[in-house]
């Protein structure tokens, strides 16, 4: 059995040379020539995979380590009578904490409580829902607008899109793309929705490039420069325009859903469904997989404010740390790929524990995510 890995999936390599060859290879672009005589491909978003990449190849199970799937052209892969598996949520509680920790930075610069902002959610899924939740934990007002959940009946207060921008202060994308159909996304946030955003308003797009029409958001920029941008992907990747990336508040590359929790998760469910595929069921703990995180423990005195979260959230993810790198090499050919290929290890809140004397500092800390704990008397 040959497997083709992409090189971007940490434990890869140890979990699936537990069923048969594995050749870890880059995901854009793909040597084909590999795939003559694959029984297996693992791709991530960067890949796709088509017609065009696997006709007449032996390959019969295609796995994508990410939550998004318009890489993959799923139509033609069940024609073809290949199986498919993709990994939903791995990465959403990365894709949370990059956002609370730009927002945290934000309110730090412009001086503001996030308690006293709405935030508008356009696609509450694994990402919007988990987003919602520690907002509303933290006391921020949220507004959500997921049109495929209010037709489909689930519970919840959901919006149109036109409603949640004029509530919305911060308003942020988290919705897969879909070029069309009754739920299209490309080009949602067009020139006339970024030319309705309330004044001062912070935009967020860390789901897919296209949500945002990047040409109408540099034509909004370059005329109202009260709003604020926090963009992680870009239309197009990874040619993204430097005029844009000039404007924006915090750029990265693409990076936010990429916690080695969030990347361990997307390997082990796509390993577990290859497993499953060829009649060899396994279940991967994350726990045998993670080593032990840079800071793992602190104590925490008193009450927890605004400044004092933003300092835990920094402590483990400073959003900063990946804008810089981005502006300083954006200009050059293949710089945003390997900004993304050698990314520095990056953990989860849940990976720091938290002990604190306050008993309402632990309760909130727990709600949010931390491993935190009462300090015992
Ligand atoms: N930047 C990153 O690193 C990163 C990481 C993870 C996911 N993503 C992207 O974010 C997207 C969301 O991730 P997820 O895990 O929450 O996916 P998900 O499928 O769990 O949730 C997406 C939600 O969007 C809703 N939706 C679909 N079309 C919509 C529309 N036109 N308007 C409003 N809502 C709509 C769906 O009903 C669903 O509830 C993914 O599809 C992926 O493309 C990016
Ligand atoms: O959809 C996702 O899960 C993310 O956007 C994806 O993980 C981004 O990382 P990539 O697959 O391109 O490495």
């Amino acid at each position: 059995m040959k497997i083709l890995v992409d090189e971007n999936m940490p434990y890869a390599r140890e979990l699936f040379s537990r069923t048969g060859n594995v050749l870890a290879v880059p995901g854009r672009p793909l040597p084909e020539a590999e795939l003559a005589d694959a029984d297996g491909l693992m791709v991530r978003s960067v890949t796709k995979v088509n017609e065009a990449l696997l006709a007449g190849k032996p390959v019969k199970f295609v796995g994508t380590a990410t939550a998004g799937t318009d890489h993959i052209d799923e139509v033609w892969l069940q024609q073809a009578g290949i199986a498919f598996s993709a990994a939903p949520g791995c990465n959403a509680i990365a894709v949370v904490e990059y956002v609370f920790s730009s927002l945290l930075l934000l309110a730090e610069r412009d001086g503001f409580q996030l308690r006293d902002r709405t935030v508008g959610i356009v696609g509450v899924g694994n990402v919007g829902g988990r987003l919602q939740k520690r907002l509303e934990a933290w006391g921020v007002k949220t507004v959500l607008c997921d049109p495929p959940r209010a037709d489909r009946g689930d519970d919840g207060d959901f919006l149109s899109l036109d409603e949640v921008v004029k509530q919305a202060d911060i308003l942020t994308f988290h919705t897969p793309l879909f070029k069309d159909g009754p739920y299209k996304s490309w080009h949602l946030a067009d020139l006339a929705l970024l030319m309705a955003l309330k004044p001062n308003t912070i935009l967020i797009n860390a789901c897919r490039g296209p949500v945002v029409d990047n040409v109408a958001l540099l034509e909004v920029l370059n005329m109202r420069s009260d709003l604020s941008v926090i963009l992680d992907v870009w239309e197009p990747e990874p040619d993204l325009s430097l005029a844009l990336l000039d404007k924006v508040d915090i750029a990265t590359a693409h990076i936010a859903g990429y916690t080695l929790e969030g990347k361990a998760r997307g390997t082990t469910q796509v390993f577990e469904a290859w497993s499953a595929f060829i009649g060899q069921p396994q279940q991967v703990p994350l726990s045998e997989l993670l080593p032990t995180p840079e800071f793992s423990s602190i104590t925490l005195q008193g009450a927890l404010d605004q400044p004092t979260l933003k300092r835990l959230v920094h402590l483990v993810y400073d959003v900063r740390r990946d804008d810089a790198p981005l502006r300083k090499v954006a200009a050059q050919p293949g710089e945003f790929d390997r900004l993304r290929k050698q990314y520095e290890e990056r953990r989860e809140w849940s990976s720091l524990q938290v002990i604190c004397n306050d008993r309402d500092a632990a309760e909130m800390l727990a709600k949010l995510g931390f491993d935190a704990h009462l300090q015992e008397s």
